[in-house]
């Protein structure tokens, strides 16, 4: 990536990276020109969040920082958000969107990560490891193999047949278990696996339940006692999607009731805000429970392909408009634009705001080299290549700037 020239001189461009992103994101920034980076090791309490990110032009993150719509209010200066991991619930979507902020992720670098654990937390559970380490750590011994299973020929049913859930289910597979889904959207079968006929079939069916959806309004306590009810007695648990997903005093009770045989759980509802915090869960002192500090995409392959991944489309939409991938935002995926000045302008998608756009333009008599808008219900994005000077797109700017409705606008040159 060549350092390109930008309105705002990139040597002032202020990125603020938080929760320790891997080196190889402040590489990538480097790389393209990009020096002012605050890097923090750890996510920041929010008082001193408002205070770094009303600084900053770029921010990113993982999925302990939680961007309210209070916490964004304070980010006069922000362009982009980017969320260093696959959730983006942490942060408010819908207020970045009005603040005419795109919010960016790794849909798939840390897919992987998450789908070989599970797979060896499903192994474990069905051997009964996590109570044999226990009394063995205790110093007991008991060597015996009943409750102990062999995977193969089991059923894996899998809540959420997305990127994560597939790999799990081909892993599965390999595995020679039986693997049936359920998803709210009609998904391709990999493999050998099947769509169950719904929820219950699943639970019906399955001996290790693994949950692989978002977290939404939908999503939140969707396994409930009632769900757990409907699981065969001695099945397995395993949540590593988000701790809100499922109701964790419910599966307490239904492990000591012992209809469930064993849990695998990587996401809580409440998270300790920073390591070393003490970490509060009615899940603690179980030992057929495995419980791991949310650290299903924590691996240095994940960290490091994600670094790459969110800094470039950070720095991609900085450099050249580009909202590709964006998860709140129209997407608009834009050439290079050698040889002309680039105009962005967020809008909110009110009547009019395109007619003032393009009377501007007609105003100023320049030769328009490329126009390319997308809209959603909430905000539209126009970008304009045009054969000027800097002096004339600074103009052009302002004027766009005062058009009502404007939520941002940016030359790049
Ligand atoms: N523990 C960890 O460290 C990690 C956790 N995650 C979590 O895993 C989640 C899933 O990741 P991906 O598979 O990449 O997402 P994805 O978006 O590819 O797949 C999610 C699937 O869930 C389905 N779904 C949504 N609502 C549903 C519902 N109510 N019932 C059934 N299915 C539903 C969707 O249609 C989609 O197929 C992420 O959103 C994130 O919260 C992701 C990475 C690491
Ligand atoms: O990718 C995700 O959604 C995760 O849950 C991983 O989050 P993290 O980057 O480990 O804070």
């Amino acid at each position: 990536m060549s350092p390109k020239k930008t309105s705002f001189p990139k040597q002032d461009i202020r990125v603020l990276l938080l929760e320790g992103v891997s080196q190889t994101a402040v590489d990538t920034f480097k790389a393209a020109g990009y020096s002012q980076i605050d890097y923090h090791a750890k996510a920041l309490p929010e008082d001193e969040l408002k205070a770094r990110i009303a600084e900053a032009h770029i921010v990113g993150l993982r999925s302990r920082t939680q961007l309210t719509a209070e916490v964004l209010a304070e980010a006069k200066r922000l362009v982009a958000i980017g969320c260093f991991c696959i959730g983006t619930n942490q942060v408010d979507l819908d207020a970045a969107e009005v603040a005419g902020i795109p919010v960016f992720n790794a849909p798939y670098s840390n897919t992987r990560s998450v789908a070989e654990l599970v797979v060896a937390q499903a192994v474990m559970l069905m051997r009964g490891i996590p109570q044999k380490n226990a009394e063995c750590h205790r110093g007991g011994w008991s060597k015996a193999a009943t409750g102990s299973h062999e995977v193969r020929g089991k059923t894996l049913g899998i809540i959420g047949y997305g990127h994560i859930g597939t790999q799990v289910g081909v892993l599965a597979e390999a595995l020679g278990m039986r693997v049936v889904f359920h998803d709210i959207e009609t998904k391709l079968s990999l493999g050998n696996a099947r769509a169950a006929s719904g929820l219950n079939d699943l639970l019906a069916r399955a001996d290790v339940v693994t949950l692989h959806v978002p977290e939404t309004p939908a999503t939140k306590n969707m396994f409930g006692a009632a769900q757990i009810a409907a699981m065969k007695r001695g099945a397995h648990l395993i949540n590593a999607s988000r701790g809100t997903v499922v109701d964790i005093d419910a599966l307490a009770a239904a492990l000591d009731a012992g209809h469930v045989g064993g849990a695998a759980v990587d996401v809580f509802p409440v998270e300790p805000k920073a390591n070393g915090d003490e970490f509060l869960s009615p899940l603690r002192g179980r030992d057929n429970v495995i419980l791991t500090p949310h650290i299903g995409g924590s691996t240095l392959e994940a960290q490091d392909n994600i670094g790459v991944e969110v800094a470039a489309k950070l720095v991609r939409y900085s450099d050249n408009g580009s909202t590709l991938s964006a998860v709140n935002f129209p997407e608009v995926t834009l050439p290079e634009h050698e040889g002309s000045l680039r105009l962005l302008h967020i809008h909110r998608n009110v009547p009019g705001v395109l007619s003032k756009i393009n009377e501007t333009f007609s105003r100023h008599a320049l030769n328009i080299d490329g126009q390319f808008l997308r809209t959603d219900p909430k905000v539209g994005y126009v970008v304009i290549d045009v054969s000027a000077d800097e002096a004339q797109a600074n103009a052009l700017k302002d004027e766009l700037a005062a058009i009502p409705g404007t939520l941002r606008t940016r030359v790049l040159y």
